[in-house]
């Protein structure tokens, strides 16, 4: 039976953004997570771009030492990743595509096209007892090539509906809640996450299968008006008016 409830995972990589544009030690992407947790964040979620144009190791590194079970790392899927996240064990990590020319994550995963790495990706973090999850797009192709990857969770890529409207955004936001239930059906534990503010997320939390949202950019954004326990309380009433509709 799909779960009521939906954890919050807070991203603040774009703290670190504001901070590198200067070179700055501020403001400190772990603070802004230990904030986060204490405005009742369930997780933090770092992107750790290989470019390091935003999170640095040391970001990563503090945060796990201060509260490794709450910590999702993105990350891709790449020796060198891969070998910083066995050293650093975060509870999480979410494998995801990179381009060093993209302004942000434009797609899932292509999981089926590099299946073997990924298998190999996920038994090795496995074993260092981190529990992976798969960023891919609502595609039956990708999940059944998740499927034969061993990952046990799928955080599915929601940027095209945050960036479509109307009729378009009705279809890719059906095409998501069909998918999160074949996803939920094969035994994977299911969230969601990208492009998500207060102003769309309704829709999400409402899928019952999703029982976790990672969003970042917007309750960053916000903060800076409200501040960040405030932009975090705003999006947890949303998810929760959403999922309760
Ligand atoms: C994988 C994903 O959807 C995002 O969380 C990702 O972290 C976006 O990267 P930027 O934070 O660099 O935009
Ligand atoms: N995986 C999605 C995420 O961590 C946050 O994405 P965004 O809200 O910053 O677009």
């Amino acid at each position: 039976m799909p779960s009521t409830s939906i954890r919050l995972g807070v991203n603040v990589d774009h703290v670190a953004t504001i901070r590198q544009a200067r070179g700055t030690v501020y403001p400190d992407p772990v603070e802004a997570g230990c904030v986060a947790l204490a405005a009742g964040a369930a997780s933090i979620t770092v992107h750790l771009r290989e470019d390091r144009r935003h999170i640095q190791d040391r970001d990563v590194a503090e945060l796990v030492r201060m509260h490794r079970a709450r910590i999702n790392l993105e990350m891709a899927v790449t020796p060198a990743m891969l070998a910083l996240a066995c050293r650093l064990k975060p509870a999480f990590v979410c494998l995801v595509p990179e381009k060093r020319e993209e302004l942000t994550t434009e797609g899932g995963l292509d999981v089926a096209a590099q299946l073997d790495p990924v298998r190999l990706a996920c038994q090795r973090l496995a074993k260092a007892g981190i529990a992976v999850a798969l960023f891919i797009d609502a595609d039956v192709r990708q999940l059944k090539a998740a499927r034969a990857s061993g990952a046990p969770h799928l955080e599915i890529h929601t940027g095209r509906y945050a960036d479509t409207r109307g009729a378009a955004q009705a279809d890719e936001l059906r095409r998501i809640a069909a998918f999160a239930k074949s996803a939920h059906k094969a035994g994977f534990e299911v969230h969601a996450g990208h492009g998500l503010t207060t102003a769309n997320v309704a829709p999400i939390a409402r899928i019952r299968e999703v029982i976790e949202l990672n969003i970042g950019h917007s309750i960053v954004a916000r903060s800076l008006f409200v501040g960040l326990p405030a932009a975090v309380a705003e999006m947890r009433r949303a998810i929760d008016d959403g999922r309760s509709r």
